[in-house]
């Protein structure tokens, strides 16, 4: 498990491309037959890739050591979306079959954690992101049409795009983690622009569905002190409470956003005026 440590937004104003990439982009989410892990120190959110190809990927009890806790998710809840072929989730006494584009959720005291993909030549990509957690909720799977998707945008503004909120309250109770899954139409290369900032949550994005050519220059910063990182296929960003967080790539993509912190109000933004980005 790596740890990143928070950061102020004083600093990140002196930051290098190096400096922005080392503190904020996740990379090599995805590893045959392994679960990768990054802890960030801001609202403790655990993001990472699971990819089982041939055999199966286990939590195992040592994940505790990372959390002080006799096991991963003694006291936190987790949150999944399957990017990749179909697979089969074994949470303690409850199995799962979360396809592509399919989400789960796994309540707090959840002990055993079982991940295998159902066809090794169709390996399943699950990214998750986990937040602690007070209380139990159900595990339970969300399909993509139980997830309210949304269409906004436009095609004169290049942003036309539907969101999916998988993990939101009014799909399903979860302490304090809210997930989904924004595609981008065809020919529509901008998300989230206008752009926002919510210091009550922090928030990552996930990008994916881009080919080895394409690239998304995320947008991060005070809304006055605008900085990018150039993110490519199944990389992620972290974004501090402070930060805007907004995106254009080289050509469509998907991405997956994550959020946890004080409230689960998804329109609890604070709308950038155009005029007032620099
Ligand atoms: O706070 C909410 C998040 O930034 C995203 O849900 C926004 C998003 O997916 C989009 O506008 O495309
Ligand atoms: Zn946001």
């Amino acid at each position: 498990m790596e740890i990143r440590q928070p950061i102020h937004s004083d600093h990140v104003r002196t930051l290098d491309t190096e400096g922005l990439r080392k503190q904020f982009l996740v990379e090599d989410l995805f590893k045959a037959n392994e679960a990768t892990l990054t802890y960030s120190q801001i609202d403790r959110i655990i993001v990472g890739g699971i990819m089982p190809v041939n055999q199966a990927v286990r939590f195992s009890p040592e994940l505790g050591r990372f959390t002080g806790t006799d096991f991963f998710l003694q006291r936190r809840e987790l949150g999944l979306i399957n990017i990749g072929g179909a697979a089969r989730v074994v949470a303690d006494d409850e199995t799962f079959e979360i396809g592509s584009r399919e989400a789960l959720y796994i309540g707090q005291g959840t002990k055993q954690l079982e991940f295998t993909s159902v066809d090794a030549a169709h390996p399943a990509k699950l990214y998750f992101n986990c937040a602690p957690a007070h209380t139990r909720y159900p595990s339970r799977k969300i399909t993509q049409a139980q997830a309210s998707p949304e269409t906004l945008g436009a095609p004169e503004t290049s942003n036309r795009r539907t969101i999916y909120k998988y993990l939101v309250p009014d799909v399903l109770p979860t302490c304090q983690l809210s997930m989904g899954l924004t595609q981008l139409e065809p020919g529509n290369m901008w998300n989230t622009m206008p752009c926002h900032t919510h210091d009550r949550r922090m928030e990552v994005y996930f990008y994916f569905d881009m080919n080895d050519n394409a690239a998304v220059f995320h947008m991060m910063g005070e809304p006055t002190q605008t900085r990018h990182i150039v993110v490519h296929n199944e990389q992620a960003v972290i974004s501090p409470s402070w930060s805007i967080h907004s995106g254009v790539g080289t050509q469509a993509y998907t991405f997956i956003w994550g959020m946890v912190g004080e409230n689960q109000v998804f329109k609890d933004m604070d709308h950038v005026p155009m005029s007032a980005i620099r």
